[in-house]
């Protein structure tokens, strides 16, 4: 039977003038021409251009969506030499992360991973083989399994507990509910990968000079906001090799001098480390303990170096802090949206918690509603909303398509969670939709896939999960938000920006009250 011909869609970028000329006069020179896929003869014919797609900075979800709408639930799209398929059908899905699972997972080798991450030396950025299987096991086994979590657990009470006396003090005013999540997120996971928080913020630094911090935490999480945008965006020279060493937007150079950044720290906290490990002087095991004792481990497969000890704990700060606070807001921002969703939410709290205590972690499978907010946030706002690239390893037939060696692989969740074909009224923030259905969010509904599924699937989605869940219960729980002056539920936008991540364009800016009794919260 004769293969599927692919839509074929050419993706011209544009920069600033001269770049985006440059640019144009090269995708006219080397795109003109396209091919008929599958195994009809694939003879040269003319390249349909149909529109340009805005490749400056981060790819475009909505733009690749408006396509999806056009050309249907498989997409090739060339960017540069390489073939980029993107799909927004749970089935196709599907077909890429389970049924053909091992030949799609891998990584393709970009800037991003070469130079934000020593050299693809940490998890998501590593291509498929032993160095991938082993970290991969490192992860789970020792750093994620539910033991290793649980005894973390005190210190997620701790830093939830001092987010919420802030948020106390703050009664009355308006608070930026991001900024004070994300800071929440990093300060968990510095204490868990890295042992301390290793940053205070920039006025207890002035106040107190000698503090043993190594930076201020504003400047920590400009670098983490940093290596998620840098993760996540378009750089021409990864399509267009010969165009790398111009490094046409400046992406390259920002990783570098991030890079060198991150590397300082790293190494002051391996050093502190290492000093504490001679003395003898080690209290806990924290993550780079974990990690720096692999060095020595002589039963590895593939030998452990300092290299990845550093890009880790890149990915355990990175992953764990931005997509966990980016979630949050999302659902507090289609909260403040829906009074009426966010009444039934308190109504659950008050019902099963009572407002004589807080939500404890081990609440929340009691808690349907609040569940059910996740899951709805998560559809309209995937953290990943394309997940990350995969590569085919070989040749394969997709549902008679031919994808061949080498093509980048895209699953748009962001179209998938707004297909009306798939959900009804799909624009619509209705948390009930998955109340009494049984829609997994841990890669078995390939309708819904924020953490992705299969071999790639995202391994930190327990602690993901753990932090979303109670810091959004407690915040519901503890304090009344009102929108600041006379903006209304419906003036709040739902803009975003484009990255690996994809958080709110404008921050939420709301006024917190307290609900709870206020011993509670001293
Ligand atoms: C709301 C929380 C989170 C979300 C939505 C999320 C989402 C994702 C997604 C979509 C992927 C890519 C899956 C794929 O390529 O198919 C991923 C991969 C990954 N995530 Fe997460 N993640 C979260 C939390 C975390 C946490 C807490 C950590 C670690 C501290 C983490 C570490 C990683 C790593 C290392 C990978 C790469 C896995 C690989 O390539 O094998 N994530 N995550």
């Amino acid at each position: 039977m004769a293969g599927y011909s692919f839509t074929s869609v050419s993706a011209v970028p544009i920069t600033w003038p001269l770049a985006a000329f440059t640019v144009w006069l090269i995708g006219r020179l080397l795109f003109r021409r396209g091919y008929r896929q599958g195994s009809s003869p694939p003879g040269p014919r003319p390249w349909p251009v149909i529109g340009n797609l805005n490749l400056i900075g981060p790819i475009p979800h909505q733009s690749l969506y408006e396509l999806s709408q056009a050309y249907g639930p498989l997409m090739q799209l060339k960017f540069g030499s390489s073939s980029v398929v993107v799909t927004n059908s749970p089935d196709m899905a599907k077909e890429f992360l389970k049924t053909h699972d091992s030949k799609f997972a891998s990584r393709p080798q970009l800037a991003a991973g070469k130079y934000t991450v020593y050299n693809f030396s940490d998890m998501t950025w590593a291509a498929y083989g032993p160095h991938w299987r082993q970290g991969r096991k490192v992860f789970l086994t020792h750093l994620f399994s539910s033991k290793r979590l649980d005894s973390y657990e005190y210190i997620r009470v701790e830093e939830r507990t001092d987010l919420l006396k802030q948020l106390y003090d703050l009664r009355g005013n308006e608070v930026r509910i991001r900024c004070r999540l994300s800071r929440l997120n990093l300060n968990i996971m510095s204490r868990v990968v890295l042992g301390k928080k290793y940053s205070s913020d920039s006025e207890h630094l002035r106040a107190k000079p000698a503090d043993d911090s190594v930076m201020s935490v504003e400047e920590l999480q400009v670098m983490l906001e940093e290596i998620i945008l840098l993760n996540g965006v378009f750089t021409i020279g990864d399509w267009v090799p010969w165009l790398a060493r111009l490094d046409l937007e400046g992406y390259v150079k920002r990783m570098k001098n991030l890079s060198k950044k991150f590397d300082k720290f790293i190494e002051f906290v391996i050093e502190e480390h290492k000093t504490a490990r001679a003395t003898k002087r080690v209290e806990a095991l924290d993550m780079t303990d974990v990690l720096l004792d692999l060095i020595d481990d002589p039963d590895l497969e593939v030998k452990w170096t300092v290299e990845n000890v550093k890009a880790f704990t890149v990915d355990l700060l990175a992953g764990g802090t931005d997509t966990a606070a980016t979630t949050v807001e999302w659902a507090m921002t289609e909260l403040m949206k829906n009074p009426e969703k966010m009444k039934k939410a308190t109504e659950e709290l008050d019902g099963i918690i009572g407002r004589e205590r807080w939500v404890e972690e081990r609440d929340t499978p009691n808690l349907p509603y609040l569940d059910a907010i996740m899951k709805e946030t998560m559809r309209l706002h995937p953290a990943a909303t394309l997940l990350a690239p995969h590569l085919a390893l070989e040749d394969c037939k997709i549902k008679n398509y031919d994808i061949s060696k080498g093509t980048v692989v895209l699953i748009n969740t962001w179209s998938m969670g707004r297909d009306p074909t798939i959900w009804e009224s799909p624009e619509e923030f209705r948390p009930e939709r998955f109340l009494n259905k049984d829609i997994d969010i841990k890669g078995k509904s390939f309708e819904l896939l924020p953490f992705g599924s299969g071999r790639r699937m995202c391994p930190g989605y327990t602690l993901g999960l753990k932090m979303i869940k109670s810091s959004l219960a407690n915040l519901v729980h503890g304090f009344n938000w009102t929108l600041p002056q006379e903006m209304k539920p419906k003036d709040l936008d739902v803009e975003e920006i484009y990255g690996l991540t994809t958080p709110r364009k404008n921050p939420l800016v709301a006024v917190v009250e307290p609900r709870l009794p206020p011993h509670l919260y001293t």
